[in-house]
Formats: C-alpha cells, structure tokens, sequence
C-alpha cells in the first residue's frame, strides 16, 4: 500500500470551490472513481494541528497520548542527537522583526530566505554561550527558513515545559496548536510549570531571543539583503520544546507490516525515524517541481520494493495555503497530480497495490493557517469489491458520498484502513 499525504492539501466547505475542487486533477479522479472514501478530523474537530501531530494520529498514533514535542522530531529529523536532561530542542523559524519593538514583520522571512542564507547564519550562531547558567545555543538550519535550536546548560538540569516565542503556535502538553489569533510580537518564554529547570530553561530561551537579535540584525547577509530590498532575517522564533526521547512502539510492531517513508521535510523525516520506518533519502525542494516530484517518485518505487507500506509526504500545497494563495495552491494541486499521481498510477498495478490519498491537516487560503476542518481520505484498489462511486477527490464529495464517513479522531483511520483491504 502507498500512503500519500498532501501536506494541508485540504480546504475548509466554509469556502467553496476549494482548491481541491478548482484544481484539474485527471490521476485523482481516476483514483476516486475506483474508490471507498471518507473525511476525518485530523485529531479531533476542534483541533487545528502542525503536520507532527497530524502525522502521528494519521499513523495510528493518538498525538495527546504519546506528546511529544517537535522539536525532537525536527531534530531528528536532521541527525541531531539529544543529552537528556540539560538539553532542549526547538523547531525555529527564522523571521523578520522590528528589532526595536520586538514586533514581528514575517514569521518566514518572507519565504525569500534560501536554505544557503540560512546555513550562513545559524553558522554565526553556533555554539553560542548565553552567558549564564553555563547556557549554549546550537543552531542548525534546515530547509529555507526554518531550522532547528538547541539550548543546552553545562550546570543546570533543563526542562520543555516551556512556552513558545513563536506567538503562532501554542501548547496543550506538547501538542503544538495552530492559534486562530495571535500578537505579533516575539513572545517571552514562560516556564510551564513551578520548577527550577523551567524557569532557568526560559532565561537561556530569553537571552538566546536576545543575543540572535544582536547578531543577525547586523549580519553580512542581511545587510545585503537589505540593499537589495528583501527582508532581514534577523530573528528566531521558537517552538515546540522537547527534551527527552519517546518510548514509542514501532509502526511495524503496531500493525505487524513493514513501513517506509518518502519525506521532504526534517521533521516528517524524524516521525519516520522514530517510528522505525525505512527511508530512502530525497533531496529538498529544489525549486523545479517536476524534478522534485520525479525524485519523489522513484523513491516511492524503489521503497515499494522493499516494504509493505510506503507513507509519502508531500509539502507543496501547505505553503500557498499558508501564504493565502489559493491559485498557487491549485497549481501545486494540478503539478501534483500531473508529475506524481498520473506517472504512479501507470507504474504499479491497482489490483495489487492500494493507493491511499489524504491530507495532514486543512490549510485554507482563506486562512492562512492550519485549521481543525476534517480532511478527504480516499482508498483506491482495483481489488476493492465495491467502490462509492466518487467522481473527484475532495472534500465536499469524500465528506458526503464516502461511505467512511466523518471519522471523529485521525488516530483510528489507518486500522480502518487496513480493515477495509482486508475484507
Ligand atoms: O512549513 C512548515 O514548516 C510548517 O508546516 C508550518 O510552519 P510555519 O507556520 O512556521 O510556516
């Protein structure tokens, strides 16, 4: 079986047509006609998840239950190791900010930083010694804007019960939650409980906000984008805290299949590696599409080869969405389903092979943000003994016509799955 996941590929029925909809989709609607479909909400209906935690409970995972924050998995996800108990990791977001008033000008640098930009800052910012509490920071970037911190004491035992700097996310445990409404300001950190490690935890975060703001509004690289009018990156906004590693059961123990997995992105890269699955390495986005699909296409044939279930992970329509561009993200939709879906369809045989197509999380343009709208799910195989009669993968049809339903919980959608296959 093939799990395809198209990162935020959902809208929200309040906004119709929906990019699903608007988009031309010719391997989508093939697969939909030999389909039984369905929606379900990603963790619950008033949940708005990140992709982590969305990934997880579409994996089977209940993401309340094993909490655990994205900054290890982002971590992970780019082969950092961890030292348990003095320190902590924290998905980042380079941003652009007024550096007097802390007030945030974009969270992404206006998506125009390059991942070679990056490296060169978080090079300036390594191992940098926060001055108390024997305090460090390590920065790594990853893709584009975004990179991974870890904040690290010499002397002090440290905690992720922290809050985020970032005011777009919140916590519930470690749950990180997309809010509707937010301040624009780089937020302080705020121990999330009474204990010494999560308060000294937040002075280093604190002082760290600080000492990056020092540096990289003077950086070299900002001062020429600034010539050439382009946002500075001279933030960095945290997220996300984690500071132990999970003991999770492995995917393959769950459900007694081998998994692989085809990912973009550090951290669906660290869920796989958590969870024991296979991977075959693709490159980042590369800036051609066509090319970057076709990569991701051939590691998805060569995994199948090797294992029972291979998960793909495709980011494109997430960021349109982000971004408010519904006719990017329709583009992303369409290139999609003309450089992947259409070229897999013709590579495997349906009748062996199950192809499931669905979505993290909704991420509406009209939104610009993760919302907890529940996603369409589709499971096409010629060897299905009856099919719901869908004529396109979206939301108003799978919601409506599939006879899944509206599954309440992401975390109980694979087992039907497989139930379903089974029959
Ligand atoms: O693009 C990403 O990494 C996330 O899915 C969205 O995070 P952001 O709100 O920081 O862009």
């Amino acid at each position: 079986m093939i799990i395809i996941v198209l990162d935020g590929v959902a809208d929200s029925l309040k906004y119709r047509p929906t990019s699903l909809e608007l988009a031309k989709t010719q391997g989508l609607n093939e697969l939909a006609r030999i389909s039984i479909g369905g929606c379900f909400y990603p963790i619950d209906d008033e949940t708005a998840p990140e992709s982590d935690a969305a990934v997880f409970s579409i994996l089977g995972y209940n993401p309340k239950e094993i909490n655990v924050g994205r900054g290890l998995l982002e971590a992970l996800g780019v082969g950092i190791e961890l030292l348990e108990g003095s320190e902590v990791a924290f998905r980042a977001n380079f941003a652009t900010i007024d550096a007097k008033t802390l007030k945030i000008i974009d969270r992404r640098v206006g998506r125009s930083l390059t991942s070679a930009e990056a490296k060169e800052l978080a090079k300036s910012l390594n191992n940098l010694n926060l001055g108390i509490y024997g305090g460090y920071a390590k920065v790594y970037s990853t893709v584009g804007h975004r990179a991974v911190v870890v904040i690290g004491s010499k002397e002090k035992r440290l905690s992720a019960n922290v809050s985020n700097t970032d005011p777009a996310y919140g916590r519930v445990g470690r749950v990180s939650i997309a809010l509707e409404k937010f301040e624009p300001f780089v937020a302080k950190c705020k121990p999330l409980d009474n204990s010494e490690e999560a308060k000294i935890t937040c002075e280093l975060v604190d002082e760290f906000t600080k000492k990056v703001i020092e540096i990289l509004d003077s950086h070299p690289i900002n001062v020429k984008r600034a010539e050439k009018s382009l946002p500075k990156a001279n933030a960095l906004l945290l997220r996300d805290a984690e500071d132990r590693y999970p003991n999770i059961k492995s995917i393959s123990t769950i459900y007694g299949k081998s998994f692989g997995i085809v990912a973009e992105m550090p951290v669906e890269k660290g869920i796989g590696k958590l969870l024991g699955m296979k991977a075959v390495e693709v490159s980042p986005p590369s800036g051609s599409i066509e090319k970057d699909l076709k990569e991701r296409l051939e590691a998805t044939l060569k995994l199948l080869n090797e294992v029972d279930v291979v998960y793909v992970h495709l980011k494109g329509p997430d960021e349109p969405g982000h971004d408010g561009n519904k006719q990017r993200k329709v583009s992303s939709i369409e290139a999609i389903d003309r450089y992947y879906i259409l070229p897999l369809i013709e590579s495997i045989d349906l009748n062996k092979i199950a192809i499931v197509v669905t979505a993290d999380h909704a991420t509406p343009p009209e939104f610009k943000a993760h919302t907890s709208d529940p996603v369409p799910l589709i499971v096409a195989s010629k060897a299905l003994k009856r099919t719901d009669g869908l004529n396109r993968f979206t939301e108003h049809e799978c919601c409506s016509k599939g006879s899944l339903g509206i599954i309440p919980h992401g975390y109980l959608v694979l087992k039907k799955i497989f139930e379903l296959l089974n029959q």
